[in-house]
């Protein structure tokens, strides 16, 4: 199964017009945003009573509990992992929909907790989506959270195929591209990409506890961009964690290995610090095998502009303007500033096949431009 084809509809006409979610937290709400974006009912419940008031005045739909009863083609549990069977079985029990998914990002154990609880496995897709963010509630939630990222179906063997089709279309409808996958190999997989990056930031961030004022002050980009998710939510990410325990334990170890390596080889002062070469050239290596926008890898696929730009209202309208003047497209773009400059440096991301073009283009209209910089 793929992503391809029209978002979430069948001829243009959705099949999924009424989805219950529940747990209108950061990820019950964005999805509830995007799919009422594409015209799809929604319908809330969260048994924090501000959550959902804030997800309704949100525009994220409105309480179930006002609902005329009619199931639900889909009801999507969006609830932190260890209460999501429970909620399936209730739901489950009173028909609150056809259909059933949920959002946790383990996804074993909570299909061997569904099916100890007696839950329809029948009619219960598991899910995750691979988009998020390191606030949580209602307020963080964001209608595009989802848009070109992947989202994981885990259906046992008992799974209605009508149902898979179903959550798949809940997915393609939030912009995101299902993925097919059994439910350990999932955990396998997110125990590498999501939860020891999750681990290894927070081992960064611990350092900077007992910091002192000035070292913090020199802090840069780069600690922002390593640290980023360790803002996340600890109560929620130990039970993350420690529902998807052996393949984050195992990943974990291979990551500290590392790390003991490069301590040991720059602690001998060893003049070539060979295991610390290794480590940061395959660092590059894998860094460079992450999908990117156009499912490819990021880094050989796009070459960086660097523009200097006027800190100032409109500068970067300007300079997108003589780019879709020079008909290249800005594949990604980031913003350097310095404190106290009147200056910025944007980086265009282009394919290179635009790169002699626009540099040109942009040099020709007075800009301050230096490709290979
Ligand atoms: N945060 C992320 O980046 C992210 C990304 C993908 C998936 N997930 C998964 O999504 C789920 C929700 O996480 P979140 O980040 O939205 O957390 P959140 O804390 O923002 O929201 C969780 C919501 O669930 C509600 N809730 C608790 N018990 C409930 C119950 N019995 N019935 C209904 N609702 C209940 C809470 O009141 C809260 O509003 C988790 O399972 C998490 O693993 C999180
Ligand atoms: O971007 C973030 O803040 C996230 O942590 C999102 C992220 C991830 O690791 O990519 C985190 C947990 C999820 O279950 C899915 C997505």
């Amino acid at each position: 199964m793929d992503g391809g084809g029209d978002a979430g509809t069948h001829g243009g006409r959705p099949s999924v017009r009424r989805v219950a979610v529940l747990g209108a937290g950061l990820i019950g709400t964005s999805i509830a945003l995007a799919l009422r974006s594409r015209g799809v009912e929604v319908l809330l419940s969260d048994p924090d009573p501000a959550s959902l008031r804030l997800a309704c005045d949100l525009g994220a739909g409105t309480p179930l509990a006002d609902a005329d009863g009619r199931p639900a083609d889909v009801a999507v549990i969006a609830a932190p992992p260890a209460v999501v069977p429970r909620v399936l079985r209730e739901s489950q029990d009173r028909g609150l929909a056809h259909v059933y998914t949920d959002a946790a990002s383990v996804k074993a154990s909570v299909v061997a907790a569904a099916e100890a609880l007696g839950c329809d496995l029948a009619t219960f897709v598991p899910g995750h989506p691979m988009g998020g963010r390191e606030k949580r509630g209602p307020g963080a939630a964001r209608a595009d959270l989802f848009l070109g990222r992947s989202w994981a179906l885990c259906p046992t063997g008992k799974a209605d195929p009508g149902a898979v089709e179903r959550v798949a279309e809940v997915a393609r409808l939030c912009g995101a591209d299902p993925l097919v996958i059994d439910a350990a190999a999932h955990d396998r997989a997110v125990a590498l990409v999501s939860h020891v990056p999750h681990v290894a930031s927070s081992a960064v961030a611990a350092r900077l506890v007992g910091a002192g004022e000035d070292a913090l002050a020199l802090a840069g980009q780069g600690v922002r961009d390593v640290t980023r998710v360790a803002g996340g939510d600890p109560s929620l990410w130990t039970e993350i964690l420690t529902h998807n325990a052996a393949p984050v334990a195992e990943a974990l170890r291979a990551v500290a290995a590392d790390l003991a390596r490069a301590a040991d080889a720059l602690a001998a002062r060893q003049a070539r610090a060979e295991p610390v070469r290794d480590l940061l050239a395959r660092g590059r290596e894998g860094h460079g095998r992450i999908p990117g926008k156009h499912g490819e890898a990021t880094l050989p696929d796009y070459t960086v502009i660097p523009v200097v730009i006027p800190d100032e209202p409109g500068s970067l309208g300007r300079l997108f303007a003589a780019a879709a003047d020079a008909g290249v497209n800005i594949e990604d773009v980031r913003i350097e500033h310095t404190p106290g400059l009147p200056l910025g440096v944007a980086q265009l991301h282009v394919l290179p096949a635009g790169v002699d073009t626009l540099a040109r283009a942009l040099a020709a209209d007075g800009w301050s431009v230096h490709p290979g910089a």
